[in-house]
């Protein structure tokens, strides 16, 4: 195993591995734990967009491989096994927001990025070397990501329960893949790119917005509870053991047009 990480699930070599847009996210207590010391950024030439330009998520399928791994980077072959898995990511991205993937309704990527010009005094270029691109003849880098997901439920996670009946077809949304380049933490990214996910999930209709969170996860449980998102239920410790991966908390936002918010 040429991978490093704190969860064993996090092995996505493995070929009982079964794509799951949140698995990865969720069961990430690697930045959770990390310590980084904060690059502080000017946040006024911020764009966070929905995207579905091949480039970009390149860059973003590069920046969650980063985000949700942990690498030891003298063992042979680490390059190709970072590259396999973006592409693995990426693919799989691509085939839900082209509405190809059974279970999901829409999905969309959501990315903020920065111009690369204000990311040269990082103490490494890692972050511009993977995750840049060109925009309007500009270069810019994905700093951080999410997803959008209008679906009943996602696949190996607890179902949200609101709404009931046959509208949580159309009006349950969960967000997943949320991260934000381990470098850029605490300049109010992650605020910004869920504020920018409740526009998208209001603009689609949805009416209530779940996230899972494992319950070791620390900063997103924070992001999430100060975003407005409030516990709902949680995975029974069986299921986590079952799964090989830390428990999870299921979140719950009520958007505006809820009878609820
Ligand atoms: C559904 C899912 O996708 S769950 C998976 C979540 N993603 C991950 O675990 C990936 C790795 N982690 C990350 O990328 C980041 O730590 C994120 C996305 C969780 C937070 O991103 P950031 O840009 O650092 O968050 P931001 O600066 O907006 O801070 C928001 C709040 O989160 C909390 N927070 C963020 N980092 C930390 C930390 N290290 N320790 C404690 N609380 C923290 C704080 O309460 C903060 O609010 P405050 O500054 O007002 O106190």
């Amino acid at each position: 195993m040429v991978l490093l990480s704190s969860s064993p699930s996090l092995s996505i070599t493995s070929p009982n591995y079964r794509y799951s847009p949140s698995r990865r996210l969720c069961l990430c207590p690697i930045s959770a734990t990390h310590v980084v010391t904060p690059h502080h950024i000017d946040k006024s030439s911020l764009t966070i967009s929905e995207t579905s330009s091949e480039d970009q998520l390149w860059a973003a399928a590069r920046l969650r491989v980063r985000s949700f791994n942990e690498f030891k980077p003298s063992t042979f072959g680490i390059q190709d096994h970072k590259r396999y898995l973006a592409e693995r990511e990426f693919e799989a991205l691509k085939e839900r927001i082209a509405g190809k993937r059974t279970g999901f309704n829409r999905v969309s990527c959501l990315n903020a990025s920065l111009p690369l010009s204000q990311l040269l005094s990082l103490p490494n270029d890692d972050l511009c070397a993977q995750c840049k691109f060109i925009e309007n003849g500009e270069d810019r880098v994905v700093v951080g990501t999410l997803d959008v997901n209008q679906c009943m439920s996602l696949p190996d996670e607890i179902t949200g329960m609101k709404p009931e009946g046959i509208e949580g077809q159309f009006a349950r949304g969960y967000l997943s893949n949320v991260c934000v380049a381990n470098e850029l933490h605490r300049n109010g990214l992650g605020y910004d790119l869920v504020a920018k996910s409740k526009a998208v999930a209001q603009k689609w209709g949805l009416t209530d917005l779940y996230v899972h969170v494992a319950v070791n996860n620390e900063p997103a449980k924070q992001l999430y509870m100060k975003s407005g998102f409030v516990y709902e239920n949680d995975e029974p410790a069986w299921q986590a053991r079952f799964l090989d991966r830390p428990r999870r908390l299921l979140l719950w936002l009520g958007l505006p047009g809820n009878q609820n918010w």
